[in-house]
C-alpha cells in the first residue's frame, strides 16, 4: 500500500456520498442496475470503467442532473429526492463540478468566468466577486495576468486550471471532475494531478474523479471504483483493485499502460 493510500485511510468514517441500489435507464438501455458506492470524507476517489459504462451518468445522478429511475442517493446524510428546491440549491452550493467539456464562457475573461457563480449563488458584488476570482486563479497556479485573458487565448492546461478555479469558487465540500486531464500533454496532466492533491490536502474537500488516465489513478487517488456490468464491480485501494479477478480489471491495470503508470508512480514516490 502506498503512503498516499495509508495517509488518507478513511474507511471507518461516514461517507459524504452514499449511493444505494441505483438504477438508470435511457429507454431500453439500462446503464446502471443496483449500483452501490460510497465517497468517503477527504478522499480522492477515482471512477474508472470502459467507454459508455456509465461514469458520467453516475456523476450526473449524484449532482442531481439526472433523476435516478430507482435507488437512493444520499449526500451529507440527506436523500437528494427529499429536498425542496431551496434545500437542493443549498446542497448544490456544496458541490464543485468540472464537466468533461466544461467550457468557460468564451465571451468572458477568466476573472469574469469565475466571478459568475459568486455573483449568482453567493450574491457578492461584482468587485468582491472579481477580487475572490483572482484569489482562486492564483490558488490554481495561474499568474495574475491570466485574470483578464479570454479562455481562447490560453493553453489547454491553463483552461483546465481556470475551470478548476471556477469549480472551487464556492468553496465546495465535494469536487466532481469528469476527465480533467483528457486532452492535456503528459506534463500538464501530471501538474494538474499534483495540483489537485495539493488543494485537497490544504482544503480537505472530497473528490469524485472520473478518469481514463492511469497516471492520475496512481498519482492522485486514494481509492478507485471500477464500473462494469452496470454496477460498481470493485472499490478499494489500487492494490486491492489490481488484485481483483476480472478480465477488464486485469487488462486495464496489468496491460502495458497500467504497468508503465505503476512504475512511474513508484519511481516518483522513491524520489520524494
Ligand atoms: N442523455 C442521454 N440520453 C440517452 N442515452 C444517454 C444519455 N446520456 C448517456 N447515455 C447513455 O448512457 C450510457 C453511459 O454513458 P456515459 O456517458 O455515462 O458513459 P461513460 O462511462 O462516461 O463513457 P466515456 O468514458 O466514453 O465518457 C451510454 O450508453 C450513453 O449512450
Amino acid at each position: 500500500m502506498s503512503d498516499r493510500q495509508t495517509k488518507h485511510k478513511t474507511a471507518d468514517q461516514e461517507p459524504v456520498i452514499s449511493v444505494r441500489g441505483l438504477v438508470n435507464r435511457f429507454g431500453d438501455n439500462v446503464v446502471h442496475d443496483n449500483l452501490n458506492l460510497d465517497v468517503l470524507p477527504g478522499e480522492i476517489l477515482g471512477i474508472v470503467g470502459g467507454s459508455g459504462s456509465g461514469k458520467s451518468v453516475l456523476l450526473r445522478s449524484i449532482v442531481g442532473l439526472k433523476r435516478p429511475d430507482e435507488g437512493r442517493v444520499e449526500v451529507f446524510g440527506q436523500a437528494l429526492d427529499s429536498l425542496d428546491s431551496q434545500q437542493r440549491s443549498q446542497m448544490e452550493r456544496r458541490f464543485g463540478v468540472l464537466f468533461q467539456r466544461g467550457a468557460l464562457f468564451s465571451s468572458l475573461n477568466l476573472q469574469e468566468n469565475i466571478a459568475l457563480p459568486l455573483i449568482e449563488h453567493a450574491r457578492l458584488s461584482r468587485s468582491d466577486a472579481e477580487y475572490l476570482a483572482r484569489v482562486k486563479l492564483s490558488l490554481v497556479g495561474l499568474p495574475a495576468s491570466a485574470a483578464l485573458q479570454s479562455p481562447e487565448s490560453l493553453s489547454g492546461g491553463m483552461v483546465k486550471r481556470a475551470a478548476l478555479a471556477r469549480a472551487l469558487a464556492l468553496d465546495p465540500d465535494v469536487l466532481f471532475l469528469d476527465e480533467p486531464t483528457a486532452g492535456l500533454d503528459p506534463i500538464s496532466a501530471a501538474a494538474f494531478d499534483e495540483l489537485l492533491v495539493t488543494l485537497r490536502d490544504a482544503l480537505r474537500f472530497s473528490v469524485f474523479l472520473v478518469t481514463h488516465d492511469l497516471d492520475t489513478l496512481y498519482s492522485s487517488c486514494d481509492r478507485v471504483a471500477v464500473i462494469s456490468q452496470k454496477r460498481v464491480l470493485a472499490a478499494g485501494t489500487l492494490d486491492e483493485i489490481a488484485a481483483t479477478q476480472d478480465d477488464w480489471v486485469q487488462a486495464y491495470f496489468h496491460g502495458p499502460r497500467g504497468r508503465a503508470a505503476q512504475q512511474a508512480a513508484s519511481t516518483h514516490h522513491l524520489q520524494e
